[in-house]
């Protein structure tokens, strides 16, 4: 049975979402179950109704089911009726050479005009022919050098989590290529030294292009989208807020928020219902960024708050406006006529008075503290980040400490979640592994709420995250725009190109990575470093790399680490029965199409001293309900 409480943690309700992200008006990431039914055009419909398959928008991956990962990890095609045009279609396309570029189309053009020329024996026709066919030999030869082209309809590509065909198309075209559709192109980059080369190396040529206008009514310059001096001078002020002593001041809050988090799921179990976990998870989140950030406690775990319903509102509609052709919002008139845009407008209105209510009282708080800061500007009664950007007593504006906290508030939440919620889905498949997690979790913590140093220890714990991070990177796609001309992998870019790194094809590329699809944590050894992008030289990006990279890595690790042992050492989870299958869809995260819908047994016995582990439960102050 699935818990359907309005209340609290929840089930069968698709989690709420982060924004879609765009290619020019066109989105590529948003779950599909959000948008409009796929319509396949019209020379589409005419081949597919020769090959019998349905034509009608129902015929499309529309409800949500994208290519879901079996339980060895392969790849295979999600949609439950077996009718998509996406994967099957694609395949087909891809063979049939529709989207392989034809060599140089000046050559093309003018070879019957040159073959015509040539049957002149002697007169002026066949000099003509001759710098023809030199010219010719020379726009093959630049064809030859240019950058492989996919060709297609943007809404072939769209129908499902956009990764995915992005994956296939790599195959084809390789680890540099263009995909146009229309007059849109961009470059996909599936390659650890391409990326090494935009992030690192020539990371002052690209900025974040298409992200910052999508993000611009929500974020405004914070620091996701910020790009320049903004974002130097703002990365500057915040990435000193995350110091060590913060760090080990928030382990402890993440443990009290996930025993929170325990004692809603406990009641869930009582009442024998299953857990859409991916909720869970998000609401979890969102309860300690909240803490982290503002603190400020949403509370979502236990009810919806209006303001979480505003974020959330904002969120889906930045994901619209990322897939709606004409930005009708831009006109004045428009939001204040067209109902979700006053809805919108409402919602923006709310966030921007909540966080304007929490900056005054952070600054009241400061002003009556009555305390010398050391470098930290630590406190005890407010130890948020926003307290120390106020401490800090940078000149600030309002607004930019507003769009500062927003982008936090975003960036550190659905991040964690997904990250979370992949990490136990890859775990149903491996009994074996969460025998071993859930050994390591009982022999350093047993009951205790970890701690920074228990951190160093839960070393298995921390390599199943890690490697469910590769599996499901979050972001999958990075976004980049060129400032000037560039060459990447041997092909020129020109200025102003779009360009998506394909963190999932460099995390999933079979070159680098043995069983590339599979789910195993032994890849990262116990003993050895924690992965990153250094020690992959590349291969692995999930909190990106060089000058913007993730400022929240080492708080996001240990946050997932904290919930995961607090979790695994209360409750073995198995797929409900009934449970929809686990399908993907993208936000700005990897979605799950249809929830992760569990059910939980509490451990009774420590495997160690057989104790019982929830009755020994210290719970925290806070009652839970659920
Ligand atoms: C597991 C959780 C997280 C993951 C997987 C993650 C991933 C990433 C990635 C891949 C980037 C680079 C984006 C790019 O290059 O385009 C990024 C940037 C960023 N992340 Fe995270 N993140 C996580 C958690 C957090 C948290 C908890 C915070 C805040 C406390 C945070 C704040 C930021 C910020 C502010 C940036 C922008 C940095 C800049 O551009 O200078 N993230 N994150």
């Amino acid at each position: 049975m699935i818990l359907q409480s309005g209340k609290g943690i929840q089930t069968q309700q698709a989690p709420l979402r982060g924004p879609g992200v765009i290619l020019g008006q066109e989105s590529l990431l948003t779950p599909s179950h959000r948008r409009a039914p796929f319509r396949p055009c019209r020379q589409d419909r005419q081949q597919r109704r020769q090959r019998g398959l349905p034509v009608c928008a129902s015929s499309s991956n529309g409800n949500g089911s994208g290519p879901s990962y079996s339980r060895n990890g392969n790849l295979s095609n999600g949609n439950k009726s077996g009718s998509s045009v996406s994967n099957k279609s694609l395949d087909e396309r891809i063979l049939s050479g529709e989207f392989t570029d034809q060599g140089s189309t000046k050559e093309r053009i003018t070879r019957p005009i040159r073959k015509a020329l040539a049957k002149d024996p002697v007169g002026p026709g066949r000099n003509i022919a001759l710098r023809l066919a030199k010219a010719g030999k020379g726009w093959k030869a630049a064809a030859a050098v240019r950058m492989p082209e996919a060709r297609g309809d943007i809404r072939e590509i769209i129908g499902q989590p956009v990764f995915v065909p992005l994956q296939k198309l790599a195959m084809i075209y390789g680890k540099v290529f263009r995909l146009s559709f229309g007059p849109k192109s961009f470059v996909v980059v599936s390659d650890a030294e391409v990326a090494r080369y935009m992030l690192m190396t020539n990371a002052g040529n690209y900025t974040k292009g298409v992200l910052s206008e999508i993000l611009d009514f929500v974020m405004g310059k914070g620091l996701i989208p910020a790009d320049g001096d903004v974002w130097k001078a703002r990365r500057r002020a915040i990435v000193p807020s995350l110091h060590r002593k913060y760090i080990e001041n928030m382990v402890g809050m993440f443990a009290d928020s996930a025993l929170h988090g325990v004692s809603s799921l406990q009641q869930a179990h009582q009442a024998g219902k299953s857990v859409e976990m991916e909720n869970f998870f998000s609401r979890l989140t969102l309860d300690i960024i909240g803490k982290a950030v503002f603190n400020y406690d949403f509370d979502s775990l236990t009810h919806d708050d209006p303001v979480i319903q505003a974020v959330y509102t904002v969120l889906r509609e930045a994901e619209y406006r990322s897939t709606y052709p004409l930005p009708y919002w831009n006109l004045p008139l428009m939001r204040l006529i067209v109902p979700r845009q006053r809805r919108c407008q409402a919602a923006l209105a709310t966030i921007n008075r909540t966080l304007s209510g929490l900056i005054a009282k952070s600054k009241r708080v400061f002003d009556e503290e009555d305390q010398e800061f050391g470098e930290d500007f630590l406190s005890e009664e407010d130890p948020s980040i926003l307290h120390f950007l106020l401490a800090g007593g940078d000149e600030i504006t309002s607004k930019q400490l507003r769009d500062d906290l927003m982008t936090m508030l975003i960036a550190g939440h659905e991040t964690t979640a997904a990250v979370l919620t992949w990490t136990l889905h890859c775990l149903t498949d491996r009994p074996d592994v969460l025998k071993r997690l859930q050994h390591e979790i009982d022999t350093v913590l047993g009951d205790r709420k970890p701690t920074l140093d228990d951190l160093k220890k839960l070393r298995l714990t921390t390599r199943v995250i890690n490697e469910a991070m590769r599996l499901y990177p979050q972001p999958p796609v990075l976004i980049r725009r060129a400032t000037e001309d560039d060459v990447l992998g041997g092909f020129s870019v020109a200025a102003g190109s779009d360009i998506f790194i394909s963190v999932w094809n460099i995390h999933r590329n079979a070159g680098f990575w043995s069983n590339a699809d599979s789910f195993d944590p032994d890849r990262f050894p116990v003993e050895g470093p924690i992965p990153n992008e250094i020690t992959e030289n590349f291969n692995y990006l999930p909190f990106g790399g060089g000058r913007r990279k993730c400022i929240g890595d080492q708080f996001a690790l240990f946050e997932a680490v904290v919930g995961l042992a607090v979790l695994l050492r209360r409750f073995d989870f198995q797929m409900a029965p009934g449970a929809p299958a686990v399908g993907m869809t993208t936000g700005a995260t990897i979605h799950t199409s249809d929830g992760l819908v569990m059910e939980l047994m509490p451990r009774v016995h420590n495997e160690l001293n057989g104790t019982p582990i929830l009755e020994e439960l210290a719970m925290p102050a806070s009652a839970p309900v659920a």
